[in-house]
């Protein structure tokens, strides 16, 4: 897996049409008109009247349908559900020919893709996560070796006004990097979840349960993220021999909570596999 160090700026004269103007769309949308592609150069097919609305307001512009959105675009972004793909696929084979496809779908192969594009050739897939809405976002990207460097850079730029962009090597690849990073932040609001009740049955509000919580979790990431020590060192120097960390490191450890977060993860990338087996 290899980080993209240089990513090319954005370039505004490049149109982007989204299939799907949903929760992961709006995100790299957001991304993108934070990177400064200018609204004008976005398209979204959008069949929910309220969420056309929504995408109106931010000055992008928004379609019933895929035969619209994609007219004189550049790239598309497959951003619908992957149960529905094929049928979208179908909509778009004659429609495509000279652009750059690019699937966020979870589970769907570049073979299906290119099967269902009647052949297309310039396809990357991708697996993005929510915080790119915050443009902290980190995205795995697949393509095979039919690509051009081109199109590389320019599904790598597109991305990266979303977080961090790193490429995979291999396809069965995708499935892990959807159960670490596409699913993650699930598991992370959850940890969240769980952290807030426990200040609130220890006799905090609410409220303090809460912005405690969100700002240790930054303050972890942030940490981790710069510190020149392993997850783990850092861990342990937060964990005093016979103190509270301790307590609860133990509890969490007697309890096989490890175990069952990598079994968590397992099913998600097992579940990754079946998507793809549709
Ligand atoms: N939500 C997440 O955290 C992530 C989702 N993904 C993938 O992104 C894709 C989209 O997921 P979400 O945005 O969460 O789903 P979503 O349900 O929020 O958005 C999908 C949108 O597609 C629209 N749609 C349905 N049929 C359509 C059609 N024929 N043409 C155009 N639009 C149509 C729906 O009305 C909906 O607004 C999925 O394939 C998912 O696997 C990937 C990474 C993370
Ligand atoms: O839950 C899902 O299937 C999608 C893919 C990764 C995050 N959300």
């Amino acid at each position: 897996m290899s980080v993209q160090h240089n990513v090319t700026p954005i370039d505004s004269t490049k149109i982007v049409a989204f299939i799907g103007g949903g929760n992961m769309a709006q995100a790299l949308i957001g991304g993108l008109l934070a990177e400064g592609l200018p609204a004008t150069m976005i398209r979204v097919a959008e069949p929910v009247a309220e969420l056309r609305e929504i995408l109106a307001l931010r000055g992008v512009g928004a379609f019933a349908t895929a035969t619209e959105a994609v007219n004189g675009a550049d790239v598309v972004v497959l951003a619908v559900k992957p149960q529905i793909i094929q049928a979208v696929l179908a909509e778009l084979a004659d429609l495509v020919a000279d652009k750059l496809v690019i699937s966020i779908a979870a589970g769907i192969s570049v073979a299906t893709i290119a099967h269902g594009l009647a052949g297309h050739e310039r396809i990357v897939r991708a697996m993005p996560n929510t915080p790119a809405l915050v443009q902290t976002g980190a995205t795995g990207l697949y393509a095979d070796d039919l690509l051009s460097q081109l199109d590389r850079d320019m599904a790598a730029t597109i991305l990266s006004a979303a977080g961090l962009v790193l490429w995979v090597e291999d396809e069965s690849l995708m499935h892990a990097v959807t159960a670490v990073s596409g699913s993650g932040p699930a598991y992370f609001f959850y940890l969240m979840e769980a952290m807030i009740d426990a200040g609130i049955a220890q006799g905090l509000d609410e409220r303090t349960a809460r912005a405690l919580t969100l700002q240790t979790a930054l303050g972890a990431a942030q940490m981790a993220i710069i510190s020149e020590d392993s997850p783990a060192k850092l861990r342990q120097k937060v964990t005093s021999p016979n103190g509270t960390t301790a307590a609860a490191i133990d509890y969490l450890d007697d309890h096989a909570v490890r175990t069952h977060i990598v079994d968590a993860l397992g099913a998600a990338g097992k579940r990754s596999i079946e998507l793809s087996a549709n």
